[in-house]
């Protein structure tokens, strides 16, 4: 077990319903670094991120900020170690300021009202995510990508040392999510250590640590760019990637390995020639 990690676990063993989910797993998260999880449908990368969280139960010993998770007060683990859920059901007849303001819940005594710190805090993470203007609107009257917004703002608002998020991405839009990134990169240089499942394996190519898991276990934890982890996701993903590099960073595209031809008749695509491709 590292001892001067943000978050470590060491999970020999986690069960739902009779059916072994997890099993073997080793994973350390310091300080200041974003580590990704990455890995097929059902390979266990949410119930991964909730054992984490102290969300389930498992034979684990899972430790935050050095302290073993169970022997922390909740309170405090909640000002700790803030979590952003995979499909959240949320208060959904609450103003978008009122569901980020939850966010502060941890920091505030017993019936107080917030202070004009966790105000601040709202404002700053609602500003953060590009979600203050509408705040006074009830979550319910909002997009899929606004409505994320708002719940990464709530998770952000903590301002806790370590941040779980389960697929963040989701309904966010290109520019949104090029937002998040910056996000993510600004909060591990101010210290802060993020673990994200995430589906969108470019983005996480772009992570300091890439964890990949398949059935159930660990298959890989280190640096995205090395040939051990290209390997460990194509191994996980089948063979059906194509590693490809631009601009310095790894991409990785859906890749069928035996291509049908196109259809008869059907649409095809041609070329532009140079001067088709200057648009005004
Ligand atoms: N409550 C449950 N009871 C029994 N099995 C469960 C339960 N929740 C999840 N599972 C099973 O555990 C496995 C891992 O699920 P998990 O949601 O962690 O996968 P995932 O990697 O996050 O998948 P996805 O990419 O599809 O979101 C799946 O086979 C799933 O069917």
């Amino acid at each position: 077990m590292t001892t001067n990690m943000a978050l470590s676990a060491a999970l020999q063993s986690l069960r739902l319903q009779d059916a072994e989910i997890l099993r073997d797993i080793e994973l350390a998260l310091p300080a200041a670094c974003w580590m990704a999880v990455v890995g097929p449908n059902g390979a266990g990368k949410s119930t991964l991120l909730r054992a984490l969280a102290g969300l389930l139960p498992a034979r684990a010993r899972i430790d935050l900020l050095g302290r073993e998770l169970q022997r922390w007060e909740p309170r405090a683990s909640a000002r700790a170690l803030a979590w952003l859920g995979q499909n959240e059901a949320s208060a959904d007849e609450l103003s978008a300021y009122e569901v980020v303001m939850l966010g502060r819940l941890p920091h505030q005594a017993w019936l107080a009202p917030p202070s004009a710190q966790d105000h601040e805090a709202v404002a700053r993470a609602m500003h953060r995510t590009q979600c203050w203007d509408w705040r006074e609107r009830p979550l319910a009257r909002l997009s899929g990508g606004e409505r994320q917004r708002v719940l990464l703002a709530r998770a952000l608002a903590v301002e806790a040392q370590v941040l779980l998020m389960d697929e963040p991405l989701a309904h966010l839009d290109p520019p949104h999510q090029a937002d998040w990134l910056q996000i993510v990169r600004e909060l591990a240089r101010q210290g802060v250590a993020v673990l994200s499942v995430l589906h969108e394996l470019n983005m996480a190519l772009q992570a300091d640590q890439l964890a990949v898991m398949q059935g159930g276990r660990l298959r890989h934890l280190g640096p995205p760019g090395t040939p051990a982890c290209h390997q460990a996701l194509q191994a996980a993903f089948e063979q059906r990637l194509h590693l490809v590099q631009l601009d310095g960073h790894w991409l990785a595209l859906p890749f069928d390995p035996a291509p049908r031809p196109p259809a008869e008749g059907g649409a095809q695509i041609l070329p532009l020639r140079g001067s088709q491709r200057a648009t005004r």
